[in-house]
């Protein structure tokens, strides 16, 4: 990699050595690890006759299996995994946020709003959507539990060399658009494979225009295009973001930190392995008909038939998808009625979701008989959503106001779906059971999420009287 491309800058600032023509031997800035993908690798480790290389530089949190309505966990399997994580990072001295702490939340809202994820650094995680740091300018994508375990014994990984893409947004999305409706209309344009392969770079005015909170969701969802990463170059918007916050640099390391963060952007546009160009300019509001991320329309559309895909293997996808979620082609998006609403998870669980969710409940009702449930994605979040009173709207409009975690974006912890509920959800992946049971997905924003609840079916706010 040259140095022409943000994404190859980053990279190159953490070659520690080439170890073959494809593949380079890297640092990690930042090791953020949750009590599902490191059991495994603190057991490996501990095998081995190995140590954490760097604790310091090894966050902690809990956040996959914790309840959401109490700080009891009665799942013997999610206790276990909470007690092994707080059993090495106890033998390690690794700094670990449990459930109950000021601090605690899901692992990619707490490493920003603490002020650990910086401009320059490479981040991993052992989840997946870790690529949700690069909208801060980082290099951040998820490994596998082996990684996770290579990089606590080495803060090192072998990485092969992927390529560099860029998603040019032309044009400013209308109001009542939000950065979940880019990404949805992103992936669908290009599918689930599409960025396969790639480091994407997100770029244009739109991109510009959004804020930490709105990039935060847009880098999150990379990974459901099939990227290895997403990334956004800092700008005045990520400086006012960081500054202040509890890790980030002061003083005179503030401004020398910000001389280099200035150095973070793509210098040859032309420079891209892919260019992928989206206009924005007619964008309205996303949800998902189906049961992978790429499977959205517009809420104005009708659920597509599955002889709209020419691809024969689309084709057969979207109609086990449709037969999975109970959908006839043509039916109006607006017309499906929804059981349950889920306002949360590291997609949308940030204190500006819940704002704009707040912003279309307050002074209405959930309709009678759905269930909403809105979880902030950590404690910070959740302090500062009470401190502004949008915890009240939420109650007074009867949805349940919960402590931090996962929660409902996947089955791992009690607030999974048992039945067949049909969910408007902010979270990301719509797959078949994700949220537990037998449960039917549809991907939306919170603006959505909120106005949904309220309709009892699929609705914008511009919908409801
Ligand atoms: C459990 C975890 C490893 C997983 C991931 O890798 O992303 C989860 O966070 C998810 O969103 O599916
Ligand atoms: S909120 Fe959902 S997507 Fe994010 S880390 Fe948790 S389970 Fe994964």
């Amino acid at each position: 990699m040259t140095g022409r491309t943000l994404a190859e800058k980053l990279w190159q600032r953490h070659v520690v050595r080439e170890l073959d023509d494809r593949t380079d031997l890297l640092y990690i800035d930042l090791h953020l690890i949750h009590e599902v993908s490191s059991p495994q690798a603190f057991e490996g480790l501990g095998l081995s006759g190995r140590r954490v290389r760097r604790p310091e530089l090894t966050l902690a949190v809990e956040d996959h299996n914790v309840p959401t309505h109490s700080l009891t966990i009665s799942d013997a399997a999610s206790r276990a995994q909470i007690d092994a994580l707080r059993n090495s990072c106890a033998e390690h001295g690794i700094e670990l946020y449990s459930m109950g702490d000021a601090s605690q939340g899901i692992v990619h809202v707490v490493g920003p709003e603490l002020g650990l994820v910086q401009p320059g650094m490479l981040v991993v995680c052992g989840d997946s959507h870790t690529s949700t740091h690069g909208a801060l300018g980082a290099l951040a994508f998820g490994v596998g539990t082996s990684d996770v375990e290579h990089v606590l014994a080495t803060q090192t990984l072998a990485v092969a060399r992927p390529g560099t893409m860029a998603v040019e947004f032309t044009g400013l999305p209308p109001a009542g658009t939000e950065a979940k409706d880019i990404i949805l209309a992103l992936i669908s344009a290009i599918g689930t494979n599409g960025a396969q392969g790639f480091l994407i770079e997100y770029r244009g005015e739109a991109v510009r225009a959004l804020s930490m909170e709105g990039r935060m969701t847009m880098c999150n969802m990379s990974i459901e295009a099939g990227a290895r990463a997403g990334m956004i170059a800092p700008d005045d918007t990520t400086l006012a973001y960081l500054r202040g916050r509890p890790c980030a640099p002061s003083g005179a390391d503030w401004q020398q930190a910000v001389a280099d963060w200035e150095t973070l952007v793509t210098d040859d546009p032309d420079a891209f392995d892919r260019v992928v160009r989206i206009d924005l300019a007619e964008l309205s509001p996303h949800v998902t008909w189906g049961t992978n991320p790429g499977h959205a329309v517009a809420l104005d559309a009708a659920v597509p038939s599955p002889e709209s895909f020419t691809d024969p293997v689309e084709r057969a996808s979207a109609e086990r998808a449709l037969a999975y979620m109970d959908l006839r082609p043509g039916t109006r998006m607006r017309d499906i009625p929804i059981d349950t609403v889920f306002l949360g998870s590291c997609t949308n669980g940030r204190i500006e979701d819940l704002r704009a969710a707040s912003e279309v409940l307050r002074g209405r009702q959930v309709k009678p008989g759905v269930k909403m449930l809105v979880v902030p994605g950590s404690g910070r979040v959740r302090a500062q959503a009470e401190q502004e009173g949008l915890h009240e709207v939420f109650r007074a409009a009867g949805a349940e106001w919960r402590l931090p975690g996962c929660s409902m974006c996947l089955g791992m912890n009690p607030d999974r779906i048992s039945g067949r509920d049909r969910v408007a959800s902010t979270s990301n992946r719509n797959f078949e059971g994700r949220q537990g049971g037998q449960a039917r997905t549809h991907l939306v924003s919170p603006a959505v999420a909120a106005a949904t609840a309220v309709a009892g079916r699929l609705a914008a706010p511009r919908d409801l009287v």
